[in-house]
C-alpha cells in the first residue's frame, strides 16, 4: 500500500469558497443514483431499528433514497409487489445464503424485478458475493445491484468487474458496531479515509457506510468521494423509525441494535453489534429537513450551486481538535 494519510471526520475542516447564491434556498441538493433522483444523498440503513414498510413507503413517495432491511424474508416479494403497484420503487436488501439466490429465482418467475438490489453482508469482499451479483444480473439484469460492505480499492474493484453497479464501503465504523473490537479488524476510526482511498479506485458509485455523526460528515463524505450516504445512528431514535420506545426515568429512549447483534440473530453466535438506547428526537421528516439545509449551507460554503462544488473543495486535516473539547 503507497503512504496514505489517515484521518476520519473530526479530523477534517472544509475550506470555504466565495459564494455564489443570494440564498441558501437557491441550491439544489438532488443526487442521480442509479435510475432515478433522489433529494438528498443520504439513505437510511437497511436495519431493523431504522426502516420498516411504512417509513420506506413515506421515503419513496417523498422521494428520498431507502433500502428496506433483509430480516423479515417471507415479506419481501410481497413488499416489491406493494411498492409497484403504488408506482413507488422497490429497494430490498440480500443475504448469500442458498434460500437467498432461490429468492431472486422466484422473484424473476414471478415477473417482479426491484428497482434497486442491495447484497448486504458484512465482509462484502468475498467469491459468494461475486456469485451473487452474477446470479442476480443473470435473472434480474435491470436491477440496480449494490454490493458491500467493502474496506478496500480492491474490493471495490472485484464486485464492480463482477457486474455491481455500486459498492458499499464501510467495515465497522458503525455507531453499534463491535466488530473492530471483536476481530481486530475494519475502517473504524479511518473510514473517510478509507472511503478516499476506494473512491480513487472505483468507476462506479460509492456508498459509504456507518460513521457519520454530524450533518457536517455528508458534506465531507461527499468531498472524499461518496455518492451516497448511508445512515443508522442519526436516524435512530424518530417517531418513524421501528425500533423499540422505552421509558427511563420518564425520558423517552428508543432502541438501536446492530444487525449482528444477539437482539437481531436472537442468539450469542458470531456476534459483532450492541444494543443502544437513542433519546427520541422528534419526526424524521423534520432531521431530513435540517439535513438538507445544512447540506444547501455547505454547497455554498463550497461556492456552489450543486452537490458537484463539494467534491473539489480544499481541506485540512485538524487532528481530533473541530469540537474544541465540545461534545457533539
Ligand atoms: N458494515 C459492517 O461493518 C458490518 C455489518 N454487519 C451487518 O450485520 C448483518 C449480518 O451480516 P452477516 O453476518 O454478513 O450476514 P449473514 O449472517 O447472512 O452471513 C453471511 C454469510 O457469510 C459467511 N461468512 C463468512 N465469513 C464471514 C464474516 N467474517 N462475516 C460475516 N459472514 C461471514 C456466513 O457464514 P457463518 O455465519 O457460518 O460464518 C454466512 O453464510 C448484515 O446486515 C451486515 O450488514 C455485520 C458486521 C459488520
Ligand atoms: N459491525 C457491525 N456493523 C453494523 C451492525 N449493524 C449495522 N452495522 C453497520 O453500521 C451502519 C450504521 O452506522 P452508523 O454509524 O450510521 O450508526 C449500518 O449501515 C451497517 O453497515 C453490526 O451489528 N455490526
Amino acid at each position: 500500500m503507497a503512504h496514505m494519510e489517515l484521518f476520519d471526520y473530526e479530523d477534517i475542516q472544509l475550506i470555504p469558497n466565495k459564494c455564489i447564491v443570494r440564498s441558501r434556498k437557491e441550491v439544489d441538493t438532488t443526487v442521480t443514483f442509479g435510475p432515478r433522483d433522489f433529494k438528498l444523498p443520504v439513505v437510511p440503513a437497511n436495519m431493523q431499528t431504522i426502516i420498516d414498510e411504512p417509513l420506506a413507503v413515506w421515503l419513496a413517495e417523498h422521494d428520498y433514497f431507502y433500502v428496506m432491511h433483509r430480516f423479515n424474508p417471507e415479506r419481501r416479494q410481497a413488499f416489491v409487489e406493494m411498492m409497484q403497484q403504488r408506482n413507488l420503487f422497490a429497494s430490498i436488501s440480500v443475504g448469500v445464503k442458498d434460500e437467498e439466490f432461490d429468492f431472486i429465482e422466484a422473484l424473476a418467475a414471478a415477473n417482479l424485478t426491484p428497482e434497486y438490489i442491495t447484497i448486504d453482508i458484512a465482509h462484502g469482499h468475498a467469491q459468494i458475493v461475486i456469485d451473487m451479483i452474477h446470479h442476480i444480473k443473470h435473472y434480474l439484469p435491470n436491477a440496480f445491484v449494490i454490493a458491500g460492505n467493502v474496506g478496500t480499492p480492491e474490493g471495490v474493484r472485484e464486485l464492480e468487474n463482477a457486474g455491481a453497479d455500486a459498492t458499499k464501503v464501510g467495515i465497522g465504523p458503525g455507531k453499534v458496531c463491535i466488530t473492530k473490537i471483536k476481530t481486530g479488524f475494519g475502517t473504524g476510526g479511518w473510514q473517510l479515509a478509507a472511503l478516499r482511498w476506494c473512491a480513487k479506485a472505483a468507476r462506479k458509485p460509492i456508498i459509504t457506510d456507518g460513521g457519520i455523526r454530524t450533518h457536517g460528515d455528508i458534506a465531507k463524505s461527499i468531498r472524499f468521494g461518496a455518492t451516497m450516504c448511508m445512515i443508522g445512528s442519526l436516524f435512530a431514535g424518530h417517531e418513524e423509525t421501528p425500533g423499540k420506545k422505552v421509558d427511563v426515568d420518564g425520558v423517552r429512549y428508543q432502541e438501536y441494535f446492530g444487525s449482528a447483534s444477539e437482539y437481531q440473530k436472537g442468539a450469542h453466535r458470531n456476534v459483532e453489534g450492541k444494543k443502544m438506547l437513542m433519546p427520541v428526537k422528534g419526526h424524521i421528516e423534520d432531521t431530513l429537513v435540517e439535513m438538507q439545509e445544512d447540506l444547501q449551507s455547505a454547497i455554498s460554503y463550497a461556492g456552489g450551486k450543486d452537490l458537484g462544488a463539494l467534491t473539489k473543495v480544499d481541506y485540512v486535516i485538524v487532528k481530533n481538535s473541530i469540537f474544541n473539547g465540545d461534545a457533539i
